[in-house]
This record gives C-alpha cells, sequence and structure tokens, in this order.
C-alpha cells in the first residue's frame, strides 16, 4: 500500500492549498469539502485517480473565480478499506474510525457476508460491531440465535428497531456515534438508508445533489457517500453499498485465521505451525470445532475465504 505513504507534495506555492475532505467520488470526479463547509467539485492531478471518501486532501481552485478545484495532494491515511468484483480490487473508503455492520431479522442475512465484512474490518485495522436491526419482528429470535457465535468472540452487538421504536434507537445509537467516522453496511433491505435518514436529516437531498454535481445520474446508491450527523463534533455516516463485494484479496491466506477471533484462540494449540486448519493431524482449531467452542459456520466460512484466497493470483 505504498500510495497509503504519500506525502504532501508541494506542486504548488503552499498559501495556495487549502485542507479538504472527499465527501463523494464518481470515476475521476470527486466531491471535496473545504473547511467552511463549502462543497465543489475536484480532479486529482495527473492520470491516476487515488482519492477514495474520507481522504483528507490538498485543494486548490482551478482558475481565481472558479468554483472547481484540481486535488494536488492526499494526505496518509489511518486506514483504508477494499471492495472487489472478479476483475479487481479497488479502495473506496478511508479514515473510518469503526464499521457498522447492520443485518435484520428481515430478510434473513448471509452469515458469510457478516463474517467477511469482519475480516476485512478487522484486516484494515478497524473496529467493527453489529447492529441487529427490526427486532420487532418474530425473526429477531433466530437472528440473535445465528449471532450468538459472534457475541461469543468478542465483536459487539447491539439491537434496534429503527423504524418500530426510531427514539429508543436514537437514543441508544447517537453515543456511538459522537465524535467518530462510521461507515454504514448492511445488505439491501436491512435497514441502512432508514438509520441515515434518522441521524442525518436531509440525507436524501444531499445524495440527489452530489450525484447531479459529480454527473452520475441515477446511480446513487452505488456510491460511497459521507453524511455528517454533527461536523463541529465529527460525527459521521459514511453510507457505503456493496456489502457482498467485500474486498479480502489483499488478506495473505496464512494471516486468515488471525483476522477471525474464535480461531484465532485455538490455533496455538494446532501441532504444525504452518497449519491451515483444513487436514492435518492434531490441529487445535478442529479439536475447538469437534468440541463445539468454534462454529461449524464460523468454520466452513472460514474454509470458504481460505479457498477464495488461495486461488487468487496476488
Ligand atoms: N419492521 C421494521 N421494519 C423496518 C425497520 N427499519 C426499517 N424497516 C423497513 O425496512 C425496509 C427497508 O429499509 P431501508 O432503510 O430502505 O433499507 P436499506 O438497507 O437502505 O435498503 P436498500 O436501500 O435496498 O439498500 C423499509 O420498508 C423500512 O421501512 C424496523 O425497525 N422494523
Ligand atoms: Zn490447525
Amino acid at each position: 500500500m505504498k500510495r497509503d505513504r504519500r506525502a504532501v507534495t508541494e506542486a504548488a506555492p503552499a498559501a495556495a492549498l487549502s485542507p479538504g475532505l472527499v465527501v463523494a467520488s464518481h470515476g475521476r470526479h470527486y466531491r471535496v469539502e473545504a473547511d467552511d463547509g463549502s462543497r465543489r467539485n475536484c480532479h486529482p492531478r495527473g492520470k491516476k485517480s487515488d482519492c477514495v471518501v474520507g481522504d483528507r486532501v490538498r485543494w486548490r481552485h482551478t482558475t481565481e473565480g472558479d468554483d472547481e478545484g484540481v486535488i494536488e495532494a492526499v494526505e496518509a491515511r489511518r486506514n483504508l478499506l477494499f471492495r472487489q468484483d472478479e476483475w479487481r480490487t479497488k479502495a473506496f473508503a478511508a479514515n473510518l474510525d469503526q464499521i457498522v455492520v447492520m443485518v435484520a431479522s428481515e430478510p434473513v442475512f448471509s452469515e458469510s457476508q457478516l463474517a467477511r465484512a469482519l475480516v476485512a474490518a478487522q484486516s484494515a485495522g478497524i473496529e467493527a460491531w453489529v447492529l441487529l436491526n427490526k427486532t420487532d419482528l418474530p425473526g429477531a429470535d433466530e437472528a440473535r440465535r445465528r449471532l450468538a457465535p459472534y457475541r461469543a468472540m468478542g465483536t459487539a452487538v447491539r439491537e434496534a428497531a429503527l423504524k418500530a421504536a426510531p427514539e429508543a434507537a436514537q437514543a441508544a445509537l447517537l453515543p456511538l456515534f459522537a465524535g467518530r467516522a462510521s461507515l454504514v453496511l448492511g445488505p439491501s433491505g436491512t435497514g441502512k438508508s432508514t438509520l441515515i435518514n434518522r441521524f442525518v436529516p436531509g440525507a436524501a437531498a444531499a445524495v440527489g445533489e452530489i450525484s447531479q454535481a459529480l454527473n452520475s445520474g441515477r446511480h446513487t446508491t452505488t456510491h460511497t457517500q459521507w453524511h455528517w450527523i454533527d461536523r463541529a463534533a465529527g460525527s459521521a455516516l459514511i453510507d457505503s453499498p456493496g456489502f457482498q463485494e467485500f474486498g479480502l484479496r489483499q488478506v495473505e491466506p496464512a494471516a486468515l485465521p488471525a483476522l477471525m477471533p474464535d480461531l484465532a484462540a485455538h490455533v496455538g494449540a494446532c501441532r504444525f505451525y504452518n497449519c491451515t486448519h483444513r487436514q492435518e493431524p492434531g490441529c487445535g482449531v478442529r479439536a475447538a470445532v469437534e468440541r463445539g467452542e468454534i462454529s461449524e459456520s464460523r468454520y466452513r466460512i472460514y474454509g470458504e475465504i481460505l479457498e477464495e484466497l488461495g486461488r487468487t493470483a496476488w
């Protein structure tokens, strides 16, 4: 990740450069917010489009009086998250304080997607917790049962009924969002928009405005976007669709168990130091699965991710 470390380059006199925050992106077009809260379209200098939402940048006006800008430099990132498709891996958000992985009683969530999101967070060094929404629906107990292994391994699982009991949800969640940049992820229909609209009045309008400014037309829901809950306090929600495409290709296969706390707790018991926890005799992880200390589904998901990482020429 060489580009993370890129220092501020002084391509222009320092006085002409202003600090800014990338709040949305579309291709090589970026929406950059200046310290006074004003927002404008900016293009990066040079051929590479290196910015992602959450990046702190140095920009300047294209020409005097013009309300477009040029990004001259990207400041060093605290962390960086990737998404992937069949062809490539792409960074999509940086400088996050936490990841909120949303699931709901309905629709039934994919445990594999949940596990992958948590591995990606751990790999990026970002704290993550689960928000179970729609606890007013009958599927809540089954969802809690499926989340039990996650609680047991130390992942915080919080609950809300954002539509059925919005005040209670707001009171419980607001302190958790205070002063932090929180990426909200989750499968479609879980309640992400309900959450964001609750905490960021005007968020829907902002999405429309930004997509118009960046010329992205109607495809608003495919873009990562930064929303302030409280700008002065630094509280923000980052909305990013595309849960299922979480990029894990940067993870070394041998590093995977360390990113899954329930497995990591047992690797010390393996006979071989380089045990893959698949076929080897004397495997502490498989023994823990047999004793019921690691859930069958978590172990199966480990195998699936491992196989996928092994297939990827990286
Ligand atoms: N019963 C119940 N329904 C809820 C709750 N929260 C949200 N919903 C409903 O769930 C549906 C989906 O909510 P959205 O907020 O649009 O979900 P989303 O995650 O943004 O979905 P996409 O826009 O498809 O990504 C809506 O009909 C909401 O009204 C809740 O606490 N309980
Ligand atoms: Zn093992």
